[in-house]
């Protein structure tokens, strides 16, 4: 742990190096440069290690070579030609990036954890980590999806907050990575809450000890994700305040803008995605911009409806209209997302979305399809599959129930 003077600083790591995660770290890793009293230099980053051959289109293949077509680890070929060949090809990360394949020794005394890695893996990966973390670690969650258990329906945010118990906010909006890695403007949300004594305000009178405090959960539906304690940050570190939170994000060219609103964040985020299958099957059936428009505008609705129905305790519907993470994202993600372009070559080429992603996405994964799936049987043990008509549709075409053509017809209202 380093520190400076009587201060330590913050120690970061990125868990997840697919194209957001990278991109992330890259931006991350130039602002954790320029802010050398917060944040100490290197910027861990996990990667879940695999071999890869560098592409013969790659600015760093060399027929001559020794390793030329050799398959190489992941990790290694990060830290020595800094670049992701496999999910971020072509663009350069700063040298202050470290990729790591060990997880838990890539959190190791890092007090800020940013969680970027497909919302399936989230369980697993922190299980992992489980009494690993510092306790006052904070984390900020950058994937888009929910939890679906027995139990109910939990943010991913929670689900991370939950395991390792420490406070967990996030991060969402409209920022396809390849766009966000070459630099292009976006804007983004980030939602972070945690107690007051993490500001430079001393610790609450009255609170149960002097380093817990309750853990506020967003969730109505999973009770016991508001029994979690949190462990406050020592004062030797710089506050985590709005103000520090956004220093490690905001770039040039990515807007942040800070919110408290946990729940209206991660849903916007997770739930966009389903909107993005449904306008990836219109635009497949060559109904063109007004079809697509029309989806769009019921996600909408049933986006606002969702966190009213299961969330209402925390949401904010103006975080769905006024935010970067609510109908920005729907429109980016409509236009350009993976689930949108898979969605569409499904319908055009007749094969199932399953097919499309192992072809064409070299190891991406789409998030629409499963958080469909999720979202589906969270609302069926509600008995409110009707309620939420274009996401049951969404459900049903990619289980071959209904048609894509059957779209018009099925989000209806019925009189
Ligand atoms: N790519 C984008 O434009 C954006 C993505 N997101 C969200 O970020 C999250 C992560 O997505 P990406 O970084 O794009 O990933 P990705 O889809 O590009 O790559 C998949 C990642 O999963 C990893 N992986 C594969 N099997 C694994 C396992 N068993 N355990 C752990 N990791 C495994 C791969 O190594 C790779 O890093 C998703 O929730 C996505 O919705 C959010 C905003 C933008
Ligand atoms: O979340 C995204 C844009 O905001 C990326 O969406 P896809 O995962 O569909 O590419």
């Amino acid at each position: 742990m380093a520190t400076l003077g009587a201060q330590h600083k913050h120690k970061v790591t990125v868990v997840g190096s697919g194209n957001w995660g990278t991109t992330m770290s890259k931006l991350v890793a130039e602002n954790v440069k320029e802010n050398p009293t917060l944040f100490e230099e290197t910027v861990q980053m996990w990667v879940y290690e695999e071999d890869v051959v560098i592409p013969k289109e790659s600015r760093h293949y060399d027929a001559g070579s020794e390793t030329a077509n050799k398959p190489q680890k992941l990790s290694h070929l990060i830290n020595t030609i800094h670049e992701n060949v496999k999910y971020l090809p072509n663009i350069t990360l700063p040298p202050n990036v470290v990729a790591n394949p060990d997880v838990v020794d890539s959190v190791k005394d890092s007090t800020i954890l940013i969680f970027v890695l497909p919302h399936q893996f989230i369980p697993r990966v922190c299980d992992q980590l489980i009494g690993k973390t510092m306790p006052w670690a904070r984390a900020i969650c950058c994937t888009k999806g929910v939890d679906v258990g027995e139990k109910g329906i939990r943010l991913m945010s929670e689900a991370i907050g939950m395991r390792l118990n420490i406070y967990c906010g996030a991060l969402s909006g409209a920022n396809i990575a390849s766009e966000i890695a070459q630099e292009k403007y976006s804007e983004t949300t980030i939602a972070y809450d945690p107690p007051p004594m993490d500001s430079r305000n001393p610790t609450p009178k009255g609170s149960p000890t002097s380093s817990q405090v309750d853990l506020i959960s967003p969730s109505k539906t999973v009770p016991s994700a508001r029994s979690a304690r949190l462990k406050a940050l020592p004062s030797e570190y710089p506050p985590l305040s709005h103000e520090n939170v956004r220093k490690l994000f905001h770039r040039p060219y990515f807007h942040v803008r800070m919110v408290s609103d946990v729940a209206g964040v991660s849903l916007g985020g997770a739930l966009k995605n389903i909107i993005a299958l449904a306008a990836g099957f219109v635009d497949g059936l060559g109904w063109g911009d007004n079809a697509k428009a029309a989806v769009m505008r019921v996600g909408i609705l049933e986006m606002v409806r969702f966190g009213k129905a299961f969330f209402a305790d925390s949401v904010k519907t103006s975080t769905f209209t006024e935010e970067s993470c609510g109908v920005a994202d729907v429109v980016t993600s409509c236009m350009g997302g993976r689930n949108f372009r898979c969605a569409k070559m499904a319908i055009e080429r007749g094969e199932t979305i399953f097919e499309i992603e192992q072809k064409e996405l070299n190891g991406q994964k789409l998030q629409g399809t499963s958080t469909a799936y999720e979202v589906n049987s969270f609302l069926k043990s509600q008995g409110m599959e009707k309620d939420f008509p274009l996401f049951t549709a969404v459900y049903n075409i990619l289980e071959g129930n209904v048609k894509p053509e059957q779209i018009p017809e099925l989000i209806e209202p019925k009189q």
